[in-house]
């Protein structure tokens, strides 16, 4: 049985200026134990998806069921098998940490949990933080502290909506040592970011959305393969030749140029050269999971063009 199974997902806004689809045919299955991350840019439709999961949002068409509980019919099953960190920190003030993980459990109808919530309180930096009332306590710990509220259940499923924007390192490393260490016991984990990074080093498989639609789904390692193997990046003040400009990816002065292998490098610089282009800082890399997803972007825009 999927962990979670979307069919056929979509998802109609009313707008003032009239109906937006924001979710078109997603569909997708994730399977019990894997780590799997949902990629999109801003807007692709990755928060309005896992709310209809967590039964935040009723999805227009379509079905969502989560190891076999439809979010609809069967809400409360469903829920229960759901740890959702969300993207906001919304708290109750008045609260302690531990008071606000007890009123948690209850909600869940578990009782004597503090042995688990000291394991999160420990496994997530925030011992020392027990007694601390919600509104002393600084972004990076509410975070924490919403994590930690996402999982005194102990949910199959994890799912965290961009946990770490705008996290500091530290937190970012502990978040990911103890989610990682879940997934091994067991625990399926869906994620959301916007760090390729994050993605590519924790993500078994991985989906891409855009504009509602999945444009991308496939093992990471596979996405990876698939993808131009190198980049040519350097830095320059001059214009690209069309044929290259049309290759490359521009941010300020660096431009990064993908390439199959070294003879495509060198016809790459000859063709700089040629143009009078004047490089600095030239390097050779691998392509990593930034690369494939423009690409992917990149090609789905041609196809709606086409
Ligand atoms: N309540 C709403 N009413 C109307 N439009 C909405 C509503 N919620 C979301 N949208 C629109 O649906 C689209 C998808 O939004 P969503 O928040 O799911 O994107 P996202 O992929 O999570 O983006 P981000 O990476 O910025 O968080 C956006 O165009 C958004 O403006």
């Amino acid at each position: 049985m999927a962990a979670v199974s979307f069919q056929s997902v979509s998802k109609i806004f009313s707008t003032p200026k009239g109906p937006f689809q924001a979710l078109d045919g997603v569909s997708l299955d994730i399977q019990e134990g894997e780590f799997f991350g949902l990629l999109g840019p801003n807007g692709a439709g990755k928060t309005t998806l896992i709310s209809i999961l967590a039964g935040l949002a009723r999805a227009s068409g379509g079905s969502v069921s989560v190891l076999g509980h439809d979010v609809q019919s069967q809400f409360a099953a469903a829920r229960r098998q759901l740890g959702v960190v969300p993207q906001e920190l919304v708290f109750d003030p008045f609260f302690n940490v531990r008071e606000t993980l007890r009123l948690q459990s209850g909600y869940f109808g578990v009782k004597n949990n503090d042995a688990w919530i000291d394991e999160l309180l420990d496994n997530l930096g925030l011992a020392d933080k027990a007694t601390a009332n919600m509104r002393q306590l600084s972004g990076g710990m509410k975070r924490r502290v919403l994590v930690a509220q996402a999982l005194v259940h102990k949910p199959p499923i994890i799912v965290l909506d961009e946990p770490t924007a705008g996290v500091d390192v530290e937190l970012r490393q502990t978040l990911w040592q103890f989610v990682a260490r879940l997934n091994r016991e067991g625990h399926t984990v869906l994620l959301t970011t916007h760090y390729l990074e994050e993605a590519e080093a924790l993500c078994t498989r991985l989906a891409m959305l855009k504009r509602g639609r999945v444009v991308a789904l496939a093992r990471t390692s596979e996405l990876l393969q698939a993808a131009s193997t190198n980049v040519l990046r350097f830095k320059t003040d001059d214009a690209l030749p069309p044929q290259l400009a049309a290759l490359a990816r521009v941010t300020g002065r660096v431009a990064q140029l993908p390439a199959q292998d070294a003879q495509e490098i060198e016809r790459h610089l000859s063709a700089l050269r040629a143009a009078g282009v004047r490089v600095e800082d030239v390097e050779i890399r691998k392509a990593d999971l930034e690369d494939v997803f423009l690409n992917v972007m990149a090609e789905a825009q041609q196809e709606r063009r086409a």
